[in-house]
């Protein structure tokens, strides 16, 4: 056999000459590619056991602090760094971070299905940001379609995989990722999850500084959707148990169903939340991770599949388990000022939720 060896950032490739080894000949760690070369993946070696995980917009605003941080989530055993732009370099630079994970890169459409073959866990961070004076319903036109694209080969190279799907619009998206999955036969409602983490991590933020707590201390479920008004929070719920003015409860409300706007104002056409996003997504996506290896009692706020209200799609409390999604949990009692809330969030919600499915089935 013909041993000759070609390196890369990440792995060593044995070049076999004239035949290939059958799956069942490879050893651990070694994998068949498609040019028939046997890989040898040198550093899963040493990796601890985990996770695999790719990234959708690797190379973006929110990719590359979340790029970072799942690097050094010890849950994670493979990283994949996938985006149409820039990853080869984002990759190296990420790669020599002295912690367990694999990490891999893939750049453009052609390598989209290796990137997402074999992942427990993909989050989606793909898609274009807000400038200031746009809602985030005005990015539809083009992060519906880069959503549809991407869900598709999920649909077709890890059906089975956990999708944390970031792209706004949220409310619409995850009803178009929803639609791709069951037009594949693939859709798992427990396994498609809008990550909402960012309006709980905010809203956690904000009543802490008005209560003059640490943050971390503070627990505030977020319920509804991820835009304007269908962002919930349920102030009457919040632990530790607490009570607030009139004039607090208007403007904790307000601050957190406009934190995004806040940013994306505050940085004048460079875009919306990038870090607090990374932050937030990681502590969705460890939550997962921790709930994919059974750890008990794991439960946040997320957007899907839901018969809490009379809309397909809905975000609150959920438990997280082996299978992805294990519980819904209903809202709980609300107070007069949140059941109207609940009432405008649900009308707009039902649009958005419409228009994504319409996308689809058009
Ligand atoms: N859910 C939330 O709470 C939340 C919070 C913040 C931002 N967002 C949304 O996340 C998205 C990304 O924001 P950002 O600031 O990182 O934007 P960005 O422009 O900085 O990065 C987006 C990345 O996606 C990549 N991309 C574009 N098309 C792609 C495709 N077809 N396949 C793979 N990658 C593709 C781009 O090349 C870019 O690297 C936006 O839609 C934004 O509104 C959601
Ligand atoms: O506001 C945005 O457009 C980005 C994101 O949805 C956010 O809440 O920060």
């Amino acid at each position: 056999m013909d041993s000759s060896v070609i390196s890369d950032a990440n792995r060593r490739i044995i070049r076999i000459s004239s035949h290939l080894l059958p799956p069942s000949n490879l050893q651990m760690g070694e994998e068949i590619d498609r040019c028939g070369l046997r890989r040898e993946i040198c550093r899963a070696k040493g990796a601890a056991p985990g996770s695999k995980v790719a990234i959708l917009g690797a190379a973006g605003g929110i990719g590359q602090p979340l790029a970072l941080l799942m690097k050094m989530n010890p849950l994670v055993s493979v990283l994949h760094l996938y985006d149409v732009v820039n990853t080869p370099g984002v990759t190296a630079d990420i790669s020599h971070m002295d912690t367990g994970a694999v990490v891999r890169g893939f750049l453009g459409q052609a390598q989209l299905e290796d990137a997402l073959t074999g992942m427990d866990l993909v989050i989606i961070p793909a898609g274009v940001p807000r400038k200031p004076g746009m809602t985030r319903d005005d990015l539809f036109n083009i992060n519906a379609g880069i959503v549809k694209t991407l869900c598709e080969a999920i649909a077709k190279c890890c059906p089975n995989a956990i999708v944390n799907l970031i792209s706004n619009p949220v409310n619409s998206t995850v009803p178009i990722a929803a639609e791709v999955f069951k037009k594949a036969g693939t859709f798992d409602p427990k396994r498609l999850l809008g990550v909402t983490m960012l309006d709980v991590v905010r809203a956690n933020t904000f009543v802490a500084e008005v209560l003059g707590l640490d943050p971390r201390d503070v627990d505030v479920p977020v319920v509804g959707g991820h835009a304007g008004v269908t962002i919930l929070p349920l102030l009457s719920q919040v632990k530790p148990a607490c009570s607030f003015t009139d004039k607090e409860i208007d403007y904790l409300t307000d601050r957190i169903q406009n934190g995004g706007t806040e940013v994306v104002e505050a940085k004048a056409g460079a875009g919306s939340a990038t870090l607090s996003m990374a932050y937030a997504a990681v502590k969705f996506a460890d939550a997962c991770l921790r709930g994919l290896r059974g750890d008990a009692g794991i439960v946040e706020c997320a957007f899907v599949a839901s018969q809490v209200t009379e809309l397909p799609f809905f975000a609150s409390k959920v438990r997280l388990g082996r299978g992805g999604v294990e519980e819904i949990y209903p809202l709980g009692p609300l107070n007069e000022y949140e059941r109207v809330g609940l009432d405008k969030a649900k009308k707009e919600l039902a649009t958005s939720i419409q228009k994504g499915v319409s996308f689809i089935r058009k």
